[in-house]
């Protein structure tokens, strides 16, 4: 029986608000990938989880209820939006972008119930064509095997800092100093969790992000794809 091979992948990962999002959507439309935004289906997971009001610490309870969950990522209408995450048919895109929902969403995201569901379907999305995904371990657990891989990273000031920015534009009130806080917090947690933690894989290219423009960090990723020199 012959073996096929499976679509490339590109994997980008990296802490909170350092760009990855933005990268990837417009490397993914450079090169006609489709997006996977990890970290979306992590804060749908979040918000489906606290509305059935499960007990974090009851695994079989959650893995039941996470076996029927149907999350689902529409393309962003443009390179400049977030996509829309439908939760079991609900548009939940606004209720999960929030600072507290961030943080919420990486509490859950360490548990081990939620990280098998949620792998597992995006390896699913892995085996239907070519993507860019993105996230704390798409390129360590997800996608081991991604065509290329990068980790992009920036001072926990730089990334409030872009995070308030991006806030703000949205005419959302923020306290930059509380933010700063949570960033350095969820970061912390998502490095330190037994399963799965944001670490740079041994072969993805790091991407100090702290003095390049966005596009300037496209160029770099876009160089190394198109000249095929990253080893899968
Ligand atoms: N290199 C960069 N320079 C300046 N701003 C950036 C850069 N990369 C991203 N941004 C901005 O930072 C904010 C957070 O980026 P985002 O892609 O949402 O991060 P992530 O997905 O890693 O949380 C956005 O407003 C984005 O436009
Ligand atoms: N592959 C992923 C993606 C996100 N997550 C979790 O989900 C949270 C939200 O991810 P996100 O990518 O939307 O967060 P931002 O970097 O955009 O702020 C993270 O803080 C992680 O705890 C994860 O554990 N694994």
């Amino acid at each position: 029986m012959s073996e096929t091979t499976p679509p490339p992948v590109i994997t980008i990962d990296g802490p909170a608000g350092v760009g990855k999002s933005t990268i990837s959507r417009k490397v993914a439309a450079r090169l006609g990938f489709t997006y996977l935004d990890t970290g979306a289906m992590y804060r749908a997971a979040a918000l489906f989880i606290d509305r059935l009001g499960i007990d974090s610490e009851d695994e079989t309870a959650l893995q039941h209820a996470l076996a029927t969950v149907s999350i689902e990522l529409l393309p962003a209408p443009d390179e400049f939006s977030d996509v829309e995450v439908v939760l079991n048919g609900e548009k939940v895109g606004a209720l999960i972008r929030s600072p507290a929902m961030s943080m919420r969403a990486s509490q859950l995201s360490a548990l081990p119930a939620v990280r098998s569901r949620l792998t597992a379907l995006q390896q699913e999305w892995g085996k239907r064509g070519a993507l860019v995904a993105e996230g704390r371990d798409t390129g360590t657990v997800v996608f081991p095997r991604a065509s290329y891989k990068f980790y992009l990273d920036a001072s926990p000031e730089i990334r409030a800092r872009r995070r308030a920015l991006q806030l703000h534009a949205k005419g959302e009130e923020v306290d930059e100093k509380k933010l700063l806080e949570m960033t350095i917090a969820r970061d912390r947690q998502d490095m330190e969790r037994p399963i799965a933690p944001l670490v740079r894989a041994t072969d993805a290219l790091l991407i100090d992000t702290s003095d390049k423009t966005i596009d300037d960090v496209l160029l770099v990723i876009l160089r190394v794809v198109e000249s095929g020199l990253q080893p899968g």
